[in-house]
């Protein structure tokens, strides 16, 4: 044969499922983007079309809607776990199981008197974690997207390389600002090890990051990467890995000279492309680093 099927998965992408839990009057909600991907003995499917090793990607859809029920949604991370184990141990042909999961937050709208039932979508980050699973290990890599953070001083930006090309000024003062994606790779890999508590996890995570960003006096976003991935690895004992994508969202200062005015560091023209992108890994001593250079591919 002049062909041969290499590296192959299926599954069904993007279930969005919401969950109401409801306690009495008092409501919670979970609201999921699941996205399945298996791979095992899937070689007959794509050489002769031989369905026998099929779990229907319908199935693994209906399987994320049941589960939400039979088990509940305690957090995106144990969600997959239940699934990934779920497809590997009940299906002999499927040897790994692959979920990701984007998390949408909502928060409660308070309000004096009537039940606890309204929720507003929260607009900062999106959680996401992906949980795989090849019947023995675990690998649990969570994180978040598209939170945007700005400092409006202590970043300066200079003693850099100039060559014939280069027309930056030296910036002593100037705007930090950058949407943060990340993602951490946990420890955990057997069932045999006490799986982290993934809730508490993630709010402490996301404080520290946030926290590194805001107190670090800046020379560099470089620099500021580093602190933050070091700061959740030297606080948080679950956390072997951490990489980051961190596009420079540059504000330049607006030219108000022609109309006789001075900018003294206050009017800022607010650039969307091209950005810098800098992206780094930041490592536990004696860890190897796993998380994808590229976290589009995560
Ligand atoms: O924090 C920065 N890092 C760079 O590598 C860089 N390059 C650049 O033009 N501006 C910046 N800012």
């Amino acid at each position: 044969m002049p062909t041969f099927l290499g590296q192959n998965q299926y599954g069904k992408a993007e279930n969005r499922v919401v969950k109401i839990t409801r306690d009495g009057a008092t409501h919670h909600v979970k609201d999921l983007n699941v996205s399945v991907s298996l791979s095992g003995d899937m070689d007959e499917v794509h050489y002769s079309g031989s369905n026998a090793n099929v779990l229907p990607t319908d199935t693994t859809k209906n399987t994320v809607y049941a589960f939400a029920k039979e088990h509940g949604i305690e957090s995106a991370e144990q969600f997959g776990i239940h699934l990934a184990r779920h497809f590997v141990t009940s299906q002999e042909p499927i040897h790994r199981a692959r979920i990701r999961i984007e998390e949408y937050a909502w928060e409660r709208i308070e309000t004096p008197g009537e039940g606890e039932h309204s929720f507003v979508r929260q607009g900062q980050e999106t959680r996401v974690t992906q949980i795989t699973y090849d019947g023995s290990s675990w690998e649990a890599v969570s994180g978040l997207k598209d939170l945007v953070v700005m400092n409006s001083t202590n970043s300066e930006f200079r003693g850099y390389v100039k060559d014939k090309y280069t027309t930056l000024p030296e910036a002593y003062d100037r705007v930090l600002a950058t949407e943060v994606s990340a993602r951490w790779r946990f420890g955990w890999c057997d069932d045999a090890q006490a799986a982290p508590d993934w809730e508490e996890s993630y709010a402490r995570v996301k404080q520290h990051l946030l926290t590194a960003f805001a107190e670090t006096y800046s020379l560099s976003l470089q620099q500021t990467l580093y602190a933050m991935g070091a700061r959740i690895i030297e606080r948080r004992d679950e956390i072997d890995e951490v990489r980051f994508s961190l596009p420079n969202k540059h504000h330049f200062l607006a030219d108000l000279k022609p109309f006789g005015l001075k900018n003294d560091n206050e009017v800022y023209f607010a650039a969307d492309r091209p950005y810098g992108l800098i992206e780094a890994t930041v490592l536990r001593d004696g860890c190897e680093a796993r998380i994808p250079a590229d976290l589009t591919n995560l």
